[in-house]
């Protein structure tokens, strides 16, 4: 071979060599590459699992953070529905059948007709499972007639949300769809409305022309009472048009204006003087257009009137205020309210329940209207006392039938009322509702009341402190009950407010004025009160032909003409006014009293024509400002104030607010025996060491103040006192008070007492009154002798004594010792007076004093003073200067007191009790 072939071949060896060493080293390199590559990926894709896997995990958890934030959140939201149904339809307008029960509201409320079927009712994680069936809660294959159980109290159960409509006060309801469950709601809704109202405060009217009522069948019960009616079938045309006119009225009468709706006047006033008038209209068929356009103005103006439809079976447009509810089985039903919302409606009301709540509405409203309360005559809490009484008096007294508040004045005219109602119908009740809402707006600087009660009871004593409430009435100044057989306490009150209305003139003559509005502007700084005087039963204080009802009918004639101008009014009110001789007597007096106010089945209260109180129904009375012209009647419907608890609230509130120097009103009660250690006049006695003129006290008057009864035993000829009648304790009582206030006069030394004890059954008496007067002499039967000389020779003495000597004789008649001892006796009562020497005796009668003073023909003015018990007037005569006798007919614990030295008449006096 050519060494240029080997050489070649050489070449091409090497090179082949070298091409294969270097394809080695590739080789070499590459698998490297691919171990590389290979561990590398291995890596990667161990990692993307790895995240993967978190991711899941990651996913997993935010899924269950979202539905449990869902699940927590919808049932906080099902919750918070729940609780605002729950405000807005309580007690009876969303309760469940199974145990409802009316419960009046004292506001319009929601009403219930179903419930909501929320999505997805949340259930505690993790076990919770999605329904097979849909987003809705319950069981679509449940039926509405089976009720919803009340909601279970687990932590986990949703609440259930109601579905409910807005009724009265708010619109009107459409109902379409399934007959028979339309029905349903439209009877559930009914007792819904009846039963969160008062009795009579809805009233339905139906329209059922194919059932002919039937529709409404089981509100039967209430249609006797006249709070179910129904239109006939031909008769859709005049219901509507009746409704359409109460809602002119109300918008005209009532609201007047001043409020857009009666929902605004009762949160306004706490009012409702309108019932909620419900029109049911059940299939009404085709309208006419006269129909439609009535049916569409109810539509718009009804609810504000409180007129309200409920309609089925009858197009309407949807405008504000209608609710639709389509009734459907199932969860297919809905209600216009809850948009979308599938609703399960309730079954209807059970018919039990149904009828019995009708029958109880029924004789609810048959018992006649529920009361006002008194707090709808009062101004807020807060606002008393505001009004000035400068010009008049003006409060309301309630609501008229068209619901306008009843405002009643007393000024210059009219300036008296006159009240008539047979017993029983509310007069009484009238008076506390018209002083209540005076007292609540004039304070006790602009108003004062004084009270006067003839009939048996003690109704006006709430207005005094008593044992159990120790609040008055600050505007009360005077209060007298029991006061029947006390007429005299009339006559007191009336030349009271007589020396009032002089005080008043002649203030008003210096202020150079000629009524209380001008005297009032001219002296800022004094106090004039307008005065209301009330009598209750006056009557008694004017009945009979004796010199108590003469000088009344004068005393009243004078204030009721004059007292107009000078803010003092009288309201008279009694049982009968047309048996009241005295007053229509006197045309001029009654002519006065132009405010008359008749209560149901009054009696000529009103003028002769004015038949207003006949047809009046209870609880309500006819106001006339005008004397009782039938044009001025306003008939008022009066809230009971008669109620013991509401009436002290009010008390107690303005109790609270009394001026400091307000005390409490003097509270005269004819039933209640004085006592003298409460007698100001007997505190008021202080001993000194020789007073020129003792007092001794006798009982307490008659009279507006606690006045006691007295006589002055100065040093003068007659004055000694005799006590008559055979009262043994009330001549002791007498005698007690007489001998207790004299010695209460004097020091021990100042004066002498000497008992003198005829009549062992007044020897108890005797001895008490011995007991308390100190230093006094003790004499009876055994020894009185010595004491009668002794005397007898002290009054011929010829100088007066240095200290009155005050002998109290019980039975002065029993005296022994025969005609010497009647004489010291005689020679003791003519001349003992004018030398300090004073007899306080009792005579068992009249007769038997003047045997003491000498006989039939014999003088009696020996005996200045004297307190007459069971004595009667007649027999009186002998010591009552004048012509004629004394008005007198003896009555228990009451006597006559006379004292020639001050007395031109007799004055009735109460005995302090013993104790
Ligand atoms: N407006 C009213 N609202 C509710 N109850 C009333 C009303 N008016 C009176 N009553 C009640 O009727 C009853 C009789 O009332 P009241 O005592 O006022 O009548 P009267 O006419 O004064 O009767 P009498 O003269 O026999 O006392 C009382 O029980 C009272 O509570």
């Amino acid at each position: 071979m050519a060494e240029s072939t080997r050489d070649r071949v050489m070449e091409i060896r090497a090179g082949l060599s070298h091409a294969l060493g270097a394809a080695q080293t590739a080789l070499e390199r590459a698998q490297q590459e691919e171990t590389a590559a290979v561990a590398h990926w291995e890596r990667v894709s161990g990692a993307a699992t790895t995240r993967r896997r978190k991711l899941a995990a990651a996913r997993d958890e935010r899924i269950r953070e979202i539905d449990t934030w869902h699940d927590t959140e919808l049932a906080a939201l099902a919750g918070a529905a729940a609780a605002a149904a729950d405000r807005a339809a309580p007690g009876a307008a969303g309760e469940l059948w199974h145990s409802w029960e009316p419960t009046p509201l004292n506001r319009a409320a929601e009403l219930r007709v179903g419930r909501l079927l929320l999505p997805e009712a949340p259930v505690p994680h993790p076990e919770r499972t999605r329904r097979p069936d849909g987003p809705w809660a319950g069981a679509p294959g449940a039926t509405r007639d089976s009720e919803p159980e009340p909601a279970p109290l687990a932590d986990e159960a949703p609440p259930e949300v109601p579905a409910l409509v807005r009724l009265l006060d708010h619109g009107h309801i459409v109902v379409s769809g399934d007959q028979r469950i339309g029905d349903d709601v439209v009877a559930g809704l009914l007792l819904r409305a009846l039963g969160t109202s008062a009795p009579g405060a809805v009233q339905l009217v139906g329209y059922d022309p194919e059932h002919l009522g039937g529709g409404l069948a089981g509100f039967a019960p209430l249609a006797p009472a006249g709070v179910l009616t129904f239109a006939g079938p031909q008769d859709l045309g005049p219901l509507l048009d009746g409704l359409v006119g109460h809602v002119r009225r109300i918008n005209e009468t009532v609201l007047a204006g001043e409020y857009t709706s009666l929902r605004e006047l009762h949160a306004a006033t706490r009012r409702r003087p309108e019932p909620w008038r419900v029109a049911v209209l059940l299939g009404a068929g085709e309208l006419s257009k006269h129909e439609r356009s009535q049916l569409d103005r109810l539509l718009r103006s009804g609810a504000a009137c409180g007129v309200h439809l409920v309609i089925r079976g009858l197009a309407v447009e949807p405008v504000p205020g209608v609710e639709f509810i389509t009734a459907a089985p199932g969860d297919r039903a809905r209600v216009s309210g809850a948009g979308d919302l599938p609703v399960r409606l309730d079954p209807g009301p059970l018919p039990t329940v149904l009828t019995a709540t009708c029958r109880q509405i029924a004789e609810a409203v048959a018992a006649g209207p529920a009361p006002v309360a008194l707090d709808s005559l009062l101004p807020e809490a807060g606002t008393e006392w505001r009004e000035s009484s400068s010009a008049a008096l003006t409060a309301p007294l309630g609501d008229s039938p068209q619901g306008a508040r009843v405002l009643v004045t007393l000024s210059d005219y009219p300036p008296h009322a006159l009240i008539a109602g047979p017993s029983g119908t509310g007069k009484t009740n009238f008076i506390y509702a018209w002083m209540g809402a005076l007292a609540a707006r004039y304070s006790p600087a602009e108003l004062a009341f004084y009270l006067l009660d003839f009939k048996e009871g003690v109704s006006f004593a709430r207005f005094a402190p008593g044992r159990r409430d120790p609040s008055w009435l600050p505007h009360v100044r005077l209060v007298g009950v029991n006061v029947n057989t006390d007429r005299e306490f009339g006559l007191a009150l009336l030349r009271f407010l007589s020396g009032e209305l002089r005080r008043r003139a002649d203030a008003a003559k210096q202020h150079e004025v000629t009524n209380l509005a001008e005297l009032r502007a001219e002296d800022p700084e004094g106090v004039w009160p307008r005065i209301v005087a009330v009598v209750d039963e006056f009557q008694v204080l004017l009945s009979g032909r004796d010199a108590v009802a003469a000088e009344a009918v004068d005393l009243l004639e004078d204030l009721a003409r004059r007292g107009r101008s000078q803010g003092i009014h009288l309201i008279l009110a009694s049982q009968d006014v047309s048996g009241i001789e005295a007053l229509w007597g006197r045309p001029a007096l009654v002519a006065q009293f132009s405010l008359r106010i008749a209560l149901p089945r009054a009696r000529r209260v009103l003028a002769e024509t004015n038949m207003a109180a006949d047809s009046l129904p209870r609880y309500h009375a006819v106001v006339n400002a005008d004397s009782g012209a039938a044009e001025a009647n306003r008939v008022v419907r009066v809230p009971a104030a008669g109620d013991r608890d509401q009436w002290s609230a009010l008390q107690h509130r303005l109790w609270r607010r009394r001026p400091p120097e307000q005390g409490p009103p003097r509270l005269f009660d004819g039933d209640v025996v004085p006592r003298l250690a409460e007698s100001p006049d007997f505190r008021g006695l202080r001993p000194s060491e020789s007073p020129a003129a003792p007092i001794a006290l006798l009982g307490e008057t008659i009279d507006v103040t606690a006045r006691s009864a007295r006589t002055v035993l100065r040093r003068a000829p007659g004055r000694n006192i005799a006590v008559l009648g055979t009262r043994l304790d009330e001549a002791c009582a007498v005698l007690a008070t007489a001998g207790r206030s004299l010695a209460a006069q004097f020091t021990p030394e100042g004066a002498r007492f000497s008992v003198v004890c005829l009549d062992p059954d007044a020897r108890a008496a005797a001895e008490a009154l011995h007991a308390r007067i100190p230093e006094c002499g003790w004499y009876d039967g055994e020894n009185v002798d010595w004491l009668l000389e002794d005397a007898a020779a002290e009054a011929t003495a010829a100088w007066p004594a240095d200290r009155p000597h005050f002998i109290l004789i019980y039975a002065a008649d029993a005296l022994p010792g025969g005609r010497a001892a009647a004489e010291q006796l005689r020679t003791v009562l003519r001349q003992g007076p004018e030398r300090r020497l004073h007899v306080l005796g009792w005579w068992r009668g009249a007769g038997l004093l003047r045997d003491s003073l000498g006989g039939h023909a014999s003088r009696t003015d020996a005996i200045g003073a004297w307190v007459a018990l069971d004595v009667h007037g007649s027999e009186l005569s002998p010591y009552y200067p004048g012509a004629g006798a004394p008005n007198w007919y003896p009555r228990p614990w009451r006597a006559l007191h006379f004292d020639r030295s001050v007395h031109r008449g007799a004055e009735v006096i109460i005995p302090y009790g013993t104790s």
